[in-house]
């Protein structure tokens, strides 16, 4: 930690999904074998975020095969030196193009027995936990791309004219501010509410998921609505609509699809009912 709040670590890379295993992580194949008192790694992971600016990996892999699925993987910590780690290049993506997203290969990679994070073969809930703080994270990504895209095209209804008239005279463009506007509000309270109880130190996975996939679907709807309002300008690389629609798109995907996030909202209200 303190190498990464220096700046020393450019970045830290969460190493969990694989090719076979995206919305489905404990179906995970990349594997972690005692070897002396360590152990020793092979698996590949895949879309990891800043791979090729990390100093350290927090990786999950298998270390009892045998185990019931999802209770046999460990987490570990491993140093970006470490022999036989291989980052690949930079994926070439529809957006998000300032942030680098890679595979990362590990062959034989040898780290100590204290490159064990957490219990052994209790390293899945370290990550479905994790997530959940992230989704949050994901949420207001999502949402700020949504707002400044909102932002950008309702000034551009005040200035742009049309039938003798700024169009945001025109009440189905009125219409349509009012109703995105309403969303992104309702996004961010989600959001609070969401990050008030992770802080509070109370549950959140349910707020988080629910956070995460309204902000993420409405803030989709908003670079729609926004780039609509610019019309043909607004699919021009020119002006900044082309660009956060691309980038707002991954938001519904990554950390969770929005799929994802119903199963875990679900899951949690059904839950209570169960247990009552
Ligand atoms: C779809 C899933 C939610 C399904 O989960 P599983 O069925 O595989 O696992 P669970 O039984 O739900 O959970 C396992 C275990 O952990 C406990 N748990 C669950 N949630 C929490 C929590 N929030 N806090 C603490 N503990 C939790 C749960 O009770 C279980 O414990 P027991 O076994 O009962 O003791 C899940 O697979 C899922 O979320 N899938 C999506 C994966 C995903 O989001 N991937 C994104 C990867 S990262 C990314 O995209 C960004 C790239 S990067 O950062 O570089």
């Amino acid at each position: 930690m303190p190498r990464l709040c220096s700046g020393d670590y450019l970045s830290g890379s969460f190493c969990l999904t694989e090719a076979g295993a995206g919305s489905d992580p404990a179906s995970m194949r990349t594997r972690a074998e005692r070897s002396g008192d360590g152990w020793c790694l092979n698996g590949t992971k895949q879309w990891i975020t800043s791979a090729e600016f990390a100093g350290i990996y927090v990786v999950w892999a298998v270390t009892d095969p045998e185990a019931p699925k999802g209770k046999g993987i460990s987490c570990f910590l491993i140093e970006a030196g470490s022999d036989g780690i291989q980052v690949g290049p930079a994926e070439q993506k529809m957006g998000q193009r300032g942030s680098a997203t890679n595979e990362v290969h590990f062959d034989n990679v040898r780290v100590p027995g204290s490159a064990l994070l957490g219990r052994l073969n209790d390293g899945y809930r370290i990550a479905v936990s994790e997530l959940a703080g992230g989704r949050i994270g994901i949420g207001s990504l999502a949402l700020g791309i949504g707002l400044a895209a909102m932002d950008y095209a309702t000034r551009y209804t005040t200035e742009r004219q049309q039938f003798g008239h700024p169009i945001a005279d025109f009440q189905g463009l009125q219409w349509m501010i009012a109703d995105r506007a309403t969303e992104l509000e309702a996004a961010r309270l989600l959001l609070m509410s969401a990050a008030d109880r992770k802080e509070k130190g109370q549950s959140f996975t349910r707020e988080a998921s629910m956070a995460k996939l309204f902000a993420s679907e409405k803030a989709n709807q908003a670079c729609y609505t926004a780039l609509q309002l610019l019309g043909g300008y607004g699919y021009m690389q020119e002006y900044p609509l082309e660009r956060l629609t691309r980038d707002v798109r991954i938001t519904t995907l990554y950390e969770g699809t929005s799929e994802v996030q119903r199963i875990v909202i679900a899951r949690e209200i059904l839950k209570e009912y169960r247990q009552a």
